[in-house]
């Protein structure tokens, strides 16, 4: 008899490099043993030196994407990548009003860890009023956190006022992801507000290590993949973080400057 699989989507730009984007979030699905899928947006020349140049796929072809995949498949969760400027936001927002594909990640994907923008400008807004509202959960980085809610960050009272400010602009749960440019920092902690209004901290030791592309795509991919089976925000959170975690204190010595995350390492560890 057949099995039927839980399918998990990304809504994402590929990086040629494998190291982030669309790649690193299928490898995630992979190793989390959900069957994933890739709605592309964009693609972006990259390798472990910096990004090169990035083409953004036509709105037609990603309302295509939408239209062929929810035709055949029932998705159980999904995130969101990289998406480029506000027409493609525009048109994933319309597409998540008008599809059920389960669970919501957004991962609000603005620049590389190494300075190249991946998000226009003028498109923050649209991200905030159109699609903040569906998350189920929302992923923003240190800087992300500042950009959205154009407050400064830094005690971990203004952290959980600025993911106060995040949940009421509509995203039901909202994990502030800690900081690690500290070469002399002894742990990360990302720091959840759930929808119940309480705060939950996910900690790990701080590895001292350049490579680290991806980590954001692999944490935001593998909470889709838990709450795609069903599981809880907290114990997917955690398994997330897990996961990361191990993927960076393993890394694979591929390319000659900011190298990937392993996800091998992270399969074995946190089955
Ligand atoms: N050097 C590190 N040591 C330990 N944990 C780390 C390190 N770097 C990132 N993490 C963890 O990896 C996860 C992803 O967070 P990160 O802040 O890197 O996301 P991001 O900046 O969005 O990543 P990206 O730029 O790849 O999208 C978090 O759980 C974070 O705590
Ligand atoms: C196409 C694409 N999407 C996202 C990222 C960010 O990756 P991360 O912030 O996880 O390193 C990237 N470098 N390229």
């Amino acid at each position: 008899m057949m099995k039927k699989e839980i399918i998990t989507l990304t809504i994402a730009g590929n990086d040629s490099d494998g190291s982030a984007g669309m790649t690193a979030d299928l490898h995630s699905f992979y190793a989390r043993q959900v069957y994933g899928m890739g709605l592309l947006t964009a693609a972006v020349a990259g390798n472990t030196t910096g990004i090169y140049a990035q083409e953004v796929m036509p709105v037609s072809f990603i309302q295509k994407q939408f239209d062929v995949l929810n035709d055949d498949f029932k998705i159980a969760a999904l995130k969101t990548g990289m998406l480029a400027n506000k027409e493609v936001i525009a048109c994933v927002a319309a597409n998540l009003r008008k599809y059920d594909m389960g669970k919501i990640v957004l991962d609000p994907v603005i620049m590389t860890k190494h300075g190249d923008t991946l998000l226009d400008d003028d498109a923050y807004q649209a991200f905030l009023d159109d699609l903040m509202p569906l998350a189920d959960i929302i992923t923003p980085n240190f800087y992300e956190q500042q950009k959205l809610t154009g407050m400064q960050l830094d005690t971990k009272e203004e952290i959980h006022r600025g993911a106060e400010k995040l949940q009421k602009m509509g995203a039901k749960n909202v994990l502030m992801k800690g900081r690690h440019d500290n070469a002399a920092q002894s742990e990360v902690t990302d720091i959840l507000l759930a929808e119940d209004g309480q705060f939950y901290e996910f900690t790990k030791p701080f590895i001292n290590t350049e490579r680290i592309n991806g980590t954001g795509d692999t944490l935001s991919a593998v909470i889709a993949a838990e709450l795609a089976k069903g599981r809880s925000i907290i114990a997917s959170v955690q398994t997330a973080k897990d996961f990361t975690y191990e993927a960076i204190a393993h890394p694979i010595e591929v390319g000659s400057k900011y190298g990937p995350i392993n996800h091998f390492a992270a399969q074995e560890d946190t089955k």
